[in-house]
């Protein structure tokens, strides 16, 4: 199979409201898939429709060599999903939940109980199986969510903001699974609002107002997204200053990061102008994977 997924045109319409509009990408087997965007730009739709519970309004979509168009049944058979509300049951304990799922995927009854404990071992509950959900932390739930998604070990797996609400120890804990998980072959595709998270995927999409904006490796993305030069300014009140440095006829954008300032400038040649105004030295800097996220956020 050359594509886990493939998309063509895909489009979903609620009302008169375009969510997902002609989106069209190829993921490969075994990649971390990232899927940004601002919030309600329809990842979320998306990644419903891809998981065969919501229907496309026209376009196409293959997964794991399945048509979305006739196939879904086979579809939510093969894959995990694990959506921004982790689908838990807070009276059962976590060895509980993933019986649960186990008997949900027909795993065989002789397979059930190591099949539990590779996942309470993955996700690193081992010694807190018997746990009641409603008494764990954020990440241990997070965890043991993406356990109950993987435990029929699907060829591919969609998490919609799994990380959302955990510290960020869980979160990088979290993404260490998930690059072993794509390192044994298994396609993940991820959506997610922080970009340190979007550094560990292979390949990033980004979308905005349903539309498909950009997609390729982060480093790709960092080199290519931005015409211009990106300069980083230490201006004392940058706050305020904001609003002028964006009115200026040379500047392309203005964004406060911490306590500095990233303008872009149309051209190397400005740089001297902008530090005639600012009285501060402007210091080219390669753009971040937040700077190449504005970008393509404002272009729109
Ligand atoms: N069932 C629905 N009926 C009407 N509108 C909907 C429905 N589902 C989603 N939408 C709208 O479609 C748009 C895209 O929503 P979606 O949840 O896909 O965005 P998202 O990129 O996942 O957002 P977030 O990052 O906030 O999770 C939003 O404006 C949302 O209100």
């Amino acid at each position: 199979m050359e594509y886990a997924v493939t998309t063509d045109r895909l489009t979903r319409v609620f009302g008169n409201f375009t969510a997902v509009d002609q989106l069209t990408l190829q993921i490969k087997p075994g990649e971390i898939y990232g899927f940004l965007g601002p919030n309600g730009s329809g990842k979320t739709t998306a990644i419903r429709m891809l998981c065969g519970i919501l229907e496309p309004t026209s376009g196409t979509a293959t997964v794991l060599g399945y048509d979305l168009s006739g196939e879904t049944e086979q579809i939510k058979r093969r894959i995990g999903y694990m959506s921004q509300k982790f689908s838990l049951y807070d009276d059962l304990t976590a060895a509980e939940n993933l019986g649960f799922y186990a008997g949900l995927y027909n795993i065989p009854r002789r397979e059930r109980k190591s099949r539990v404990q590779e996942m309470l071992d993955m996700a690193g509950l081992t010694g807190r199986e018997d746990e009641l959900v409603a008494h764990l932390s954020g990440g241990w739930k997070q965890r043991l969510a993406l356990g109950c998604a993987i435990i029929s070990r699907p060829a591919i797996v969609f998490l919609d903001e799994p990380t959302s609400g955990v510290s960020p120890t869980s979160r990088r804990r979290f993404f260490n699974i998930i690059s072993r998980l794509a390192s044994e072959g298994t396609t993940v595709m991820v959506t997610t609002h922080f970009m340190d998270e979007a550094e560990y995927c292979n390949k990033i999409a980004f979308i905005s107002s349903g539309r498909l904006m950009a997609v390729d490796t982060p480093d790709n993305l960092k080199q290519n997204v931005l015409a211009g030069c990106l300069v980083e300014l230490d201006l004392p009140n940058a706050m305020d200053q904001l609003e002028n440095i964006e009115q200026l006829p040379y500047v392309k954008e203005c964004s406060v990061h911490g306590l500095l300032l990233h303008v872009l400038l149309e051209d190397e040649s400005n740089l001297g102008l902008l530090e005639e105004y600012t009285g501060v030295p402007a210091k080219p800097i390669t753009p971040s994977l937040e700077d190449v996220f504005i970008a393509l956020a404002n272009k729109n």
